[in-house]
């Protein structure tokens, strides 16, 4: 691949960095991420980083790198009603030595062209701060679920979960790692049961490297909690569902005080759900039970009878940036009729800007042509907007509302909203 010519501030310059340069990535990473392990137990690690993607900055005469930033490559990210290939941005981090000087506006210029040489029309992120990647034109297009569900939490019933079995065990890749994969793909294919609508944002860990990652349970991750268990609910010996888990436990006068800490929690149908939440809520000596990303709308806001007490908060999840506009608008399905005009703005990448005609009928292939610049549009917005919306996890009429989204034709506002958005809720049940 072709390094393109992006220009750095004066003194710093580009550097390929590989599997040698380890050491030199996690002393960059404890500098942009205050760490209290130390450097020597965080290289111990496996790496999660795709390293043909993973690229430094190096300052003139100072040892060490100044900056970093890396991807990576989601072939099968999940968008609505189909995948598109999409770069996953991570590991961005600058020394605070050299912060403020331009290193990231750069970093992300290079991450925008190399995604189009790759031909990735989307890149997508989880933001360390919300304000950092607006101005480069990701879109925060998903939000997901926190909880924290006392035990025992009155749950609805749901017919046919007595019929499950519940196996709570030392979580392991060798015995758990092909039936969480399946089970996770599954999941977010055809969360209501129906193929083809899927879960968009849904994104699985496609790499050798992030697979191991996950599976990997040192002791700096606990964070005195226990090693990492799962549980699994089987119909007819055939699993339905899981949850990853740690549990902590204290003594207080009152009696025992344990938390269970959840990762995703992923079952087949509504059943399964019932059964393992229903498992997952009444572990011994523990009080509170708290999930760690769930969707938005995830079947458990359905099963609570009292979601109110589990304090629900739906922080930021993924952020999109739509490098490659009819790509993408080509690559996702409409959940309505759709004929419209969307004059698009794109000051970063200005050959994605452009007027575009989008037509599809509801649930079906779209098409979309690029029309003359000066064609009169019905809607105009920001590729950040345009982000923000493309997973149909935000609306378009609330960005009009919001001033973020232009009506030039009133009548096309409410057919577009309806077919960008999308049954299902948006958002990643992992963080990379
Ligand atoms: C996808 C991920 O990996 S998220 C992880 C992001 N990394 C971190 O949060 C680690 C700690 N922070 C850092 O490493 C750095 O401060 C970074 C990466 C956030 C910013 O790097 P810098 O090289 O300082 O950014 P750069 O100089 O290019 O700034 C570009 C613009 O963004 C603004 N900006 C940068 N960081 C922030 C921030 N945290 N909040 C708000 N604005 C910011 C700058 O003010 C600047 O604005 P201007 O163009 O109006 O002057």
């Amino acid at each position: 691949m072709t390094h393109p010519r992006i220009p750095l501030p004066a003194g710093y310059a580009w550097r390929e960095l590989t599997p040698a340069d380890r050491r030199q990535v996690v002393e960059l990473d404890t500098w942009a991420f205050p760490s209290s392990h130390s450097a020597d137990d965080l290289e111990a690690l496996p790496s999660p980083l795709s390293w043909d993607r993973t690229v430094g900055v190096v300052a003139g005469g100072a040892d060490g790198l100044a900056a970093l930033h890396a991807s990576y490559p989601f072939r099968r990210f999940p968008v609505p009603g189909g995948e598109l290939p999409t770069a996953g941005l991570t590991w961005v981090g600058v020394h605070p030595q050299h912060r403020r000087r331009g290193l990231l506006t750069a970093m992300i210029d290079l991450h925008l062209a190399r995604c189009v040489e790759r031909g990735e029309p989307l890149s997508a992120l989880f933001a360390a701060e919300a304000a950092i990647y607006g101005r480069f034109g990701y879109g925060h297009a998903a939000n997901d679920l926190r909880l924290d569900i006392p035990r025992g939490a009155a749950l609805r019933d749901v017919p046919g979960a007595e019929r499950h079995t519940v196996r709570v065990e030392v979580a392991s890749r060798e015995r758990h790692g092909a039936i969480v994969d399946r089970l996770h793909r599954a999941a977010g294919a055809a969360p209501a049961g129906v193929p083809g609508l899927n879960r968009p944002g849904w994104v699985t860990r496609e790499t050798e490297e992030l697979q191991t990652v996950l599976w990997d349970d040192a002791p700096l991750h606990r964070g005195g909690r226990e090693s990492r268990r799962i549980l699994l609910v089987e119909l007819d010996g055939e699993p339905r569902g899981y949850v990853m888990f740690r549990r902590s436990l204290s003594w207080e006068p009152t009696g025992p005080r344990g938390t269970v800490s959840a990762g995703e929690v992923v079952a087949l149908d509504a059943a399964a759900a019932r059964a393992l939440w229903g498992a997952l809520l009444d572990l011994d000596l523990t009080t509170e039970v708290s999930p760690f990303i769930l969707p938005v709308d995830d079947v458990i806001t359905r099963l609570l009878v009292n979601l109110r007490a589990a304090a629900p908060r739906t922080p930021d999840n993924l952020w999109v940036r739509v490098v490659d506009v009819p790509a993408a608008l080509a690559g996702r399905r409409y959940a309505g009729d759709v004929d419209v005009t969307l004059a698009v703005a794109d000051t970063r990448l200005p050959a994605n800007a452009g007027v575009y005609r989008l037509r599809a009928e509801a649930f079906a292939p779209a098409t979309v042509e690029r029309l003359a610049p000066d064609t009169s549009a019905d809607l105009s917005l920001d590729v950040r907007e345009l982000g923000a919306a493309y997973l149909g996890g935000t609306s378009l009429a609330t960005l009009a509302a919001a001033g973020q989204l232009t009506v030039h034709r009133p009548e096309s506002l409410a057919p577009a909203s309806a077919a960008f958005g999308w049954p299902v809720a948006p958002g990643s049940s992992w963080v990379f």
